[in-house]
């Protein structure tokens, strides 16, 4: 029904990057939802402008609501968020970054006030963020806090795969020690949980990896399966959770390991992704579970190469729409 049609917010990223590229192209397909855009009006008309395409804006009411229309391609309705410094395509500004965290935490809490149905983000700088003074790591970690959600999980997921993290943007040095039971544990539960919930998997079947080189090699080659990893494991599985491993990462995605799997879960970002970003990049879509709100994101970053060439693919944004659309319909289900 057109009343039920889902509302999305969507954050624009960083102004610079190819986020304003890839939703001007979304935009003008048609999309069965309500989009608000949280950004510079100016920003996207600039860059409208610059790649050729014609986009006509509508400013959002968030104090009248019902006058957000369905999606017509060509059209966006914006809330507007000023940058502080005009943007050039590709050229990054420290002085726009508090920008980029206002769309992020005005768009967050619209969707915890329930006047959207999920967020969609476009990809941020984390390093020009972290310049201009303010210390973050990414979307995720924002969103954990700004709703005070207990354990967030990363997940990325394309047909036929879907990859989550232990750890997420961590140096490498700090994995070990930030590999605890508690953690473990939590993750596993709010994976497993997430997973029936907006997924609709009634029972998730979850791959383990190691952390070590051959799960540890029976100790020889590291001992956080022994002490961590395997006792936490077994106390979750006397729980009813289907969990397989630890198993050696570097088997984990062979087509026999993923059989019946419904996740693979990775104890660091690069352990994880770049399989996953291997084999489906630009059709990959970037899920936070644990989350109070549906949030989803595209899978690849700012690409500033790319800004205002025409050359951006939008089909990440679109994959990532579309499944969002597919979490809010089950979460329906649910209620
Ligand atoms: N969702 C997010 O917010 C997100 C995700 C990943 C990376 N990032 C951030 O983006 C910044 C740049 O990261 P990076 O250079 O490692 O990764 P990147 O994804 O921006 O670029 C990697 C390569 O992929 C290409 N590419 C990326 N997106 C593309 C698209 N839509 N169409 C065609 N080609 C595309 C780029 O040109 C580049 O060659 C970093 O600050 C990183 O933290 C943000
Ligand atoms: N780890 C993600 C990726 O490689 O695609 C990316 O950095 C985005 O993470 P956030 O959604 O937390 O910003």
């Amino acid at each position: 029904m057109l009343n039920d049609l889902p509302r999305l917010a969507i954050t624009l990223g960083e102004p610079a990057g190819i986020g304003p590229d890839i939703v001007l192209t979304l935009a003008q397909q048609s999309i069965p939802a309500r989009l608000v855009i949280f950004a510079d009006p100016e920003v996207l008309l600039q860059r409208a402008s610059q790649l050729g395409l014609t986009i006509q804006l509508h400013t959002y009411c968030s104090d009248k609501p019902s006058i957000l229309n369905p999606h017509q391609p060509g059209h966006l309705y914006v809330q507007s968020i000023a940058v502080s410094q005009p943007v050039i395509s590709g050229k990054l500004n420290p002085a726009n970054a508090p920008y980029v965290l206002a769309t992020l935490q005005q768009a967050g809490q619209s969707c915890m006030d329930n006047h959207f149905d999920a967020l969609v983000t476009a990809p941020i700088h984390k390093g020009v963020i972290n310049e201009a003074g303010i210390p973050f790591s990414g979307h995720t970690e924002f969103l954990a806090e700004q709703t005070g959600a207990k354990t967030v999980v990363m997940m990325l997921a394309i047909p036929g795969l879907r990859i989550a993290l232990v750890t997420t943007h961590l140096p490498l040095s700090q994995v070990s020690t930030a590999i605890t039971s508690f953690r473990l544990e939590s993750i596993i539960q709010t994976l497993n949980i997430e997973l029936k919930n907006k997924l609709g998997i009634d029972t998730p079947h979850i791959l383990v990896c190691g952390l070590n080189p051959h799960a540890g090699e029976g100790g020889h080659l590291g001992q956080e399966e022994i002490v961590t990893i395997i006792p936490t494991l077994n106390k979750l599985r006397a729980q009813g959770i289907q969990l397989i491993g630890p198993v050696s990462a570097d088997t984990a995605f062979t087509s026999s390991s993923l059989a019946g799997i419904d996740v693979v879960l990775t104890m660091y970002h690069d352990q994880g992704l770049p399989v996953l970003k291997q084999r489906g990049f630009g059709k990959a879509v970037n899920i936070t579970l644990g989350l109070p709100i549906i949030r989803t994101s595209v899978d690849h970053g700012t690409a500033l190469e790319l800004a205002g060439t025409g050359q951006a693919s939008s089909n990440s944004l679109y994959c990532a729409i579309q499944m969002t659309l597919e979490i809010i319909m089950q979460s329906r289900s649910k209620r």
